[in-house]
């Protein structure tokens, strides 16, 4: 799966553009400030209906548009093609369309278009709250396990009406065992699908980092948001007058977390900045390798900058990984005599070059 035409307007400062990409590598260069996280961007907003750079919309329009749309054709592994498009107006009104109809949620377009994301944000997978490493588990759980969504959705809304009984003092405790049961079973099952998930995970990271760095004291290893000998119910009842202090619960999938630690250490207190990037991308690389052997759908890559942080050696490594990723693949950087080279003789590499907001296909 493959953007193959996509068509930005009204974005930042990007000029109207219709781009022939390559299925494979992109690479847009050009000064700083000229628009080429802004073409990511782009694609990140037709991809999950939301930027990257700020939970609100509005910024990205251009000034003095009343909108901005993105549209892409995409071609399919067996050949089929589908055309997606989203619109945001500066009423905030969100348009989605796939195939000519309207759809139904964002969440439609995420599983047409995986999309990973290495920007200099990634790094709060490893230096930011447990939140953003749950979201890369679940991104790939979301992926690969179709039973996750439902639990999910149980998830939520057996754990909201919990914290709205603790909330407001409920204390008919057969009203909160109700809840608890629909929490336990959700709960469960979550687990057990992150836990599977995990499984497959590590032996693809263990195997992309090698070839990445030599480090050979780096661990994962999942907390489930609960003691691990201990049934969540059992946990749920021992915490109760606590829960019922705080308002919320404090026990259940939604404080789970996947520690990434070298030897006894959190990594970010270890790697350097270079190697936190490495780690990174090692861990998106092998969830993107998981994603195609479960469903032989491809995810797209946009990596802002790729060159910073690294030497030749580990950028010209990560090339080499992303190139046997074979998926899509939009690269940034400022000088493009770092990034043409590192590639098969074989892979389609397309070059554009993007000034002032004016993007063109370039040698
Ligand atoms: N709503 C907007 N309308 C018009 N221009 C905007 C808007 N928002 C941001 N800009 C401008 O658009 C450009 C966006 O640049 P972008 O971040 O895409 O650059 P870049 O090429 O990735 O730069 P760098 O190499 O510094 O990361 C900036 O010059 C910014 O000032």
């Amino acid at each position: 799966m493959a953007i193959s035409q996509l068509q930005v307007t009204g974005i930042r400062n990007l000029k109207p553009v219709t781009l022939h990409v390559s299925p494979r590598i992109n690479i847009l260069y050009g000064d700083n400030g000229s628009g080429k996280t802004s073409v990511l961007e782009a694609i990140h907003l037709l991809a999950m209906a939301r930027s990257f750079r700020s939970t609100r919309l509005q910024p990205m329009i251009q000034y003095e548009q009343s909108s901005c749309t993105v549209f892409a054709q995409i071609k399919h592994t067996d050949g089929s093609q589908s055309n997606l498009g989203i619109s945001r107006d500066r009423q905030s009104e969100l348009r989605i369309r796939i195939d000519g109809q309207n759809a139904r949620s964002a969440a439609q377009l995420a599983q047409l278009l995986p999309l990973q994301l290495i920007n200099p944000d990634s790094f709060r997978l490893l230096e930011g709250s447990p939140k953003m490493r749950r979201q890369f588990l679940d991104w790939g759980v979301f992926h690969v396990e179709h039973q996750f969504i439902s639990a999910w959705q149980r998830l939520q809304t057996s754990l909201k009406q919990r914290n709205s009984c603790l909330r407001h003092g409920i204390m008919d405790r057969s009203v909160i065992a109700a809840w608890d049961n629909e929490l336990c079973i959700a709960s469960n099952e979550i687990d057990q699908l992150r836990r599977a998930y995990i499984t497959k995970l590590k032996p693809v990271f263990e195997q992309t980092l090698a070839k990445l760095l030599d480090l050979p004291g780096l661990t994962l290893s999942y907390f489930r948001g609960w003691d691990k000998t201990s049934e969540l119910q059992e946990v749920l009842n021992k915490n109760f007058d606590r829960d019922r202090a705080l308002g919320y619960t404090q026990a259940g999938p939604q404080r789970a977390d996947l520690r990434v630690r070298v030897d006894k250490h959190n990594a970010v207190d270890i790697l350097s900045r270079g190697q936190q990037k490495l780690v990174i991308c090692a861990l998106r690389i092998a969830q993107g390798h998981l994603l195609s052997q479960a469903r032989r759908n491809e995810c797209i890559y946009l990596v802002d900058d790729l060159p910073s942080e690294l030497d030749e050696q580990h950028r010209l490594a990560l090339c080499q990984l992303l190139d046997d990723l074979e998926c899509q693949v939009f690269i940034t950087c400022v000088d493009k005599q770092l990034m043409i080279s590192g590639w098969r003789t074989d892979t389609p590499v397309s070059l554009f070059h993007v000034e002032q907001g004016q993007i063109t296909p370039s040698e």
